[in-house]
């Protein structure tokens, strides 16, 4: 392994954490050589006062995090420790060695970088990383009472790509394979990190171990494009990165059965290329003043998780297009124009349009995702198959959402087909008290929730060579209704500086 080793003070000292003032050393990080220290695990038992449950920070599906109290209380790092039952393999690496391996090579503001790490009894690693105080933004999102605002939210996206396309740049590059929103940490300054580098790949495309790793994700924002080890590439993080966005503009999670359809593809997307774009808005807080904000963002998110990974665009890209946004978002001047052309824009309805593409052909028509009846139930509590219903783990009030997990390999996906056929009763309340049965999914692991597809399907049966959209709908009585209606072709650029 690749770790770079020196004295404990002056590792601690190059490394941006939570408590160290070091803000002069933050300019041309990414050049600047950065150190890790070897931990005794001595040391680490006491800083987390013997892993107790009260420095307990979370559980991932590898292992426990701990708040460690390091050099008499001047430095919080967090810990993480693998379960105890995890087999050792001792052919390949360990989530903790990935983790370790990569981390030691790459330092970013926008990522929770490694401190050190420290070897226990069995030859286990432990990483130890920057504590990131404000916890991930799974929780902001969905299970605290103030949800971010629109200013935050943008920041948030904007740190997140940023960070990713840092990740994209490094040489060789190093793709995440598993951004979600409980990957992401919020720092002491209310920044975005990106962390968990158990799943990360460090390699070329064409390198071996990229070849032979069996594709890894999460169910939810794995991309459906990679069924193969060689369909990786840094446009599978790109995908994971739009549905992270879908999720920041909607509020909700990648896959979640309270919507229909569930998959946060097959409801947002119909609605952003039907130009609906405060119905996928979280209904938590209000629009975006300028809507021309929602609308960017909305356009950017529905790139990303195209079907076809070459269309997508680079995080490059994507940062340069959430930096217009950002800039309109924060400057009031911007902002007043924008708004004006976005009257104007309405009023005399110019429009471009668009011969439709690959990407084209789930559109509905239907208004199945639309926030209107978006809330089919309220489901108490479920277990989907292996995703394990979430809750936080700061004993904050724990709320019935689903929480998707990290799942390891292909094998294992391919071995719990995804059926949204396979459904059993549940009975679960709707706002009236009425109690119905609806089915329960029984949500397994084989596909990604960008291979999921919703029950029902437009009938896209023309589009005319004047790109006009012609659309059918069946009605219930087999009549088909014929309805043209503005699309937004999310292959084109999004004009971002209008
Ligand atoms: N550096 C950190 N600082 C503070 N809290 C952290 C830190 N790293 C992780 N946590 C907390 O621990 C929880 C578990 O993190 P971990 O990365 O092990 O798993 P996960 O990302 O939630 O799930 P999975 O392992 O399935 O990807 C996180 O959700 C977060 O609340």
């Amino acid at each position: 392994m690749g770790y770079l080793s020196c004295s404990a003070e002056s590792a601690i000292a190059t490394c941006d954490s939570y408590n160290w003032n070091l803000k002069k050393n933050r300019k041309n990080h990414t050049h600047k050589q950065f150190k890790i220290r070897e931990f005794s695990y001595c040391d680490l038992h006491s800083a987390t006062n013997a892993f107790s449950q009260d420095n307990l920070l979370g559980k991932g599906s590898h292992g426990y995090v701990y708040r460690a109290h390091l050099h008499q209380c001047k430095l919080i790092a967090a810990v993480k420790k693998a379960k105890l039952s995890e087999p050792r393999n001792s052919s390949s690496n360990s989530p903790a060695e990935n983790e370790i391996e990569i981390l030691s090579r790459v330092h970013h503001p926008r990522l929770v970088n490694l401190l050190g790490y420290a070897v226990d009894s069995n030859q286990n690693k432990l990483i130890v990383v920057e504590f990131m105080p404000n916890g991930s933004l799974y929780e902001l999102l969905h299970s605290s009472s103030k949800p971010p605002n629109w200013t935050r939210r943008v920041r948030f996206a904007l740190q997140i790509a940023r960070g990713v396309h840092f990740l994209h740049s490094s040489n060789p590059p190093v793709i995440h394979r598993d951004i979600k929103s409980s990957n992401i940490l919020i720092d002491g300054n209310f920044n975005a990190r990106l962390g968990d580098f158990g799943l990360s790949l460090r390699g070329h495309v064409e390198d071996v171990l990229v070849k032979s790793t069996p594709p890894a994700g999460t169910l939810g924002y794995l991309d459906p494009a990679y069924l193969a080890p060689g369909d990786l590439s840094t446009k599978s993080d790109v995908f994971s990165f739009g549905i992270l966005l879908l999720e920041i503009i909607s509020g909700r999670n990648a896959i979640d059965v309270n919507y229909s359809p569930p998959s946060v593809v097959d409801w947002a997307v119909p609605l952003i290329k039907s130009g609906e774009y405060t119905e996928i808005c979280d209904p938590r807080i209000s629009s975006p003043e300028d809507e021309g904000v929602l609308r960017q963002l909305a356009v950017v998110a529905a790139r990303c998780v195209r079907k076809t990974a070459t269309k997508r665009p680079a995080m490059a890209e994507v940062v340069e297009w959430l930096k217009l946004v950002h800039k309109r978002m924060s400057s009031p001047i911007w902002n007043n124009i924008g708004r004006r052309v976005g009257r104007v824009r309405e009023s005399t309805r110019v429009v471009k349009y668009e011969p439709l593409d690959d990407s084209m052909e789930v559109v509905k028509m239907s208004r199945i995702g639309s926030r209107r009846n978006r809330k089919v139930s309220n489901v108490a509590s479920a277990e989907l198959g292996s995703v394990v219903v979430g809750g936080n783990n700061r004993n904050e009030e724990v709320k019935p959402v689903i929480r998707s997990k990290s799942i390891g390999s292909l094998g294992e996906i391919a071995s719990e087909p995804f059926d949204l056929a396979n459904c059993n009763n549940l009975t679960v309340r709707r706002k009236g008290g009425l109690a119905v049965k609806m089915p329960t999914v029984r949500l397994s692991k084989s596909r990604s929730m960008g291979m999921i597809q919703s029950s029902t399907r437009l009938m896209n049966k023309n589009s005319s060579s004047n790109g006009i959209v012609v659309k059918f709908v069946k009605k219930p009585n087999g009549k088909e209704l014929e309805e043209s209606k503005l699309l937004v072709d999310v292959g084109k650029e999004p004009k971002m500086g209008e």
